[in-house]
């Protein structure tokens, strides 16, 4: 599907949906647990949904209520002692770096071969770090070059594991989920500097919430305990940063969006988007109860480093595309292995519109200019991430843009065209034949 947006500014009020790193770990810690968990303000995104079709294959029970979800944990259906009598259990990823990178170690503490298969780019996303483990602790496994279809069998054994912490945090959260459902001690120390440490933060504290503890020296050395259970309790997913930086970054652009239920305490990487927009020129205050801002003078050029929020840089090169001055993305190289090569696609699609970008091995040089022109053709490139910026850059715009393959925001926003339309935007759907 394609849609055509005419350039509009966003005027309103909108609910920042719930995050949902925090609801993959919540399905996970709940599905892992004794006892039932109700977890409320979960939506359901297509990486949600691999989730908890992953952790269903395991044996947990899973009810949907409205917007909450009841989990009955694997610990407490007997499941476990269960004599599987199918071959393989198949696990479908779709497109969510999350779901396979969490659920392929916790699948090793189940009996029988796993086979994970997926959608779009993941089969080309890294998973080395695991076939490293594997082939240290002699687990089978196989796979096809440049699709996903993995094959696992094998328990992982408690101990020592290095592992790098700049290719993906996401390894580092899938060992401390399983970890401590092991006989005896393990250590996992980190070999590199650590990226995305807020993302193991929001790991550790769903652990803990959950019952399960773990000690963090510095994001170096994680010392976890064997034998622990985790906790069935009811949980609340509170709202999603990676998500909020679209109106924030709307409202950078002057469009004024009251953003309500986000946790300014929050553990989220992704509230640097905040202070990020402030060194632009951003201020921003409360107003009906919400999050609001607006720039308090021209917005000017900075330096961004993605080294510890990679999922706002697209939104964020937008405001830097309209900023003064020079603005330098650095420590970025991680966003070639996410959906689409987000370097690629954010220089490419605003440079369509009007922008001025170069893209660097790790990074982008952004060239602010006054306005940018539309009228033309964007890709989405499939990435829920850009074709989002390119919904809020329509709004700066001076004439229509067309957004080929719009939809692809379902994966983690899935009602992001409706709050759009609610603020005031205007856009016409077509089918594209795809
Ligand atoms: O743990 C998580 O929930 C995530 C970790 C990040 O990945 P990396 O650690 O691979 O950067 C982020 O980009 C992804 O969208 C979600
Ligand atoms: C990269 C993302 O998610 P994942 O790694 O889970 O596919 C994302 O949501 O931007």
């Amino acid at each position: 599907m394609d849609c055509l947006i005419d350039p509009k500014k966003l005027n309103g009020e909108v609910k920042v949906p719930p995050s949902k790193s925090i609801a993959h770990r919540a399905v996970i810690c709940a599905a892992l647990s004794d006892g039932i968990s109700r977890i409320s303000n979960i939506d359901y995104s297509d990486d949600i949904l691999a989730t908890m079709e992953a952790m269903k294959s395991f044996g947990a029970k899973m009810t949907k209520n409205e917007d909450v979800l009841e989990v009955v944990g694997i610990y407490a259906t007997g499941q476990l002692d269960r004599k599987r009598n199918i071959d393989e259990v198949l696990i479908d990823c779709n497109e969510s770096g999350s779901t396979l990178r969490f659920v392929v170690p916790i699948s090793t503490l189940f009996p029988g071969e796993h086979r994970f298969i997926g959608r779009g780019k993941l089969g080309q996303r890294p998973l080395h770090t695991y076939y490293n483990i594997f082939d240290e602790q002699g687990i089978q496994y196989s796979y096809k070059e440049g699709e996903l279809d993995l094959r696992v069998e094998g328990k992982l054994k408690s101990g020592l594991y290095e592992v790098t912490g700049n290719v993906s945090s996401q390894f580092i959260s899938g060992l401390l989920f399983t970890l401590p459902l092991l006989d005896g001690d393990s250590k996992i120390v980190i070999t590199t500097e650590m990226e995305s440490k807020g993302y193991i933060d929001l790991t550790l504290s769903a652990l803990k919430d959950f019952g399960i503890h773990i000690i963090n020296h510095n994001y170096q050395e994680f010392f976890i305990k064997g034998n622990q259970k985790y906790k069935a309790r009811d949980y609340r997913v509170e709202a999603d940063f990676s998500q909020a930086a679209f109106f924030l970054v709307a409202n950078a652009l002057n469009n004024e969006v009251v953003l309500h239920d986000l946790n300014l305490d929050s553990l989220q990487g992704d509230k640097e988007v905040i202070h990020i927009l402030e060194r632009m020129g951003m201020k921003f205050y409360q107003e009906n109860g919400g999050l609001t801002g607006k720039p308090e003078k021209e917005l000017t050029a900075t330096v961004i480093d993605g080294s510890q929020c990679p999922d706002i840089i697209p939104v964020l090169s937008l405001a830097a595309a309209l900023s003064k001055g020079t603005t330098k993305v650095i420590n970025a190289g991680r966003l070639r292995i996410k959906e689409s090569d987000r370097l690629h696609a954010i220089a490419t699609e605003l440079n369509k519109i009007g922008a001025k970008i170069i893209e660097k091995e790790d990074g982008l040089i952004i060239e602010g200019v006054p306005s940018l022109y539309g009228g033309s053709a964007v890709w989405s490139h499939n990435d829920h991430r850009i074709a989002m910026t390119l919904a809020i850059a329509s709004t700066v715009c001076k004439t229509s843009i067309l957004i080929e393959d719009h939809e692809c925001v379902s994966k983690s926003y899935p009602n992001f065209w409706r709050d759009f339309k609610v603020l005031g935007g205007r856009f016409f759907e077509r089918d594209n034949g795809k």
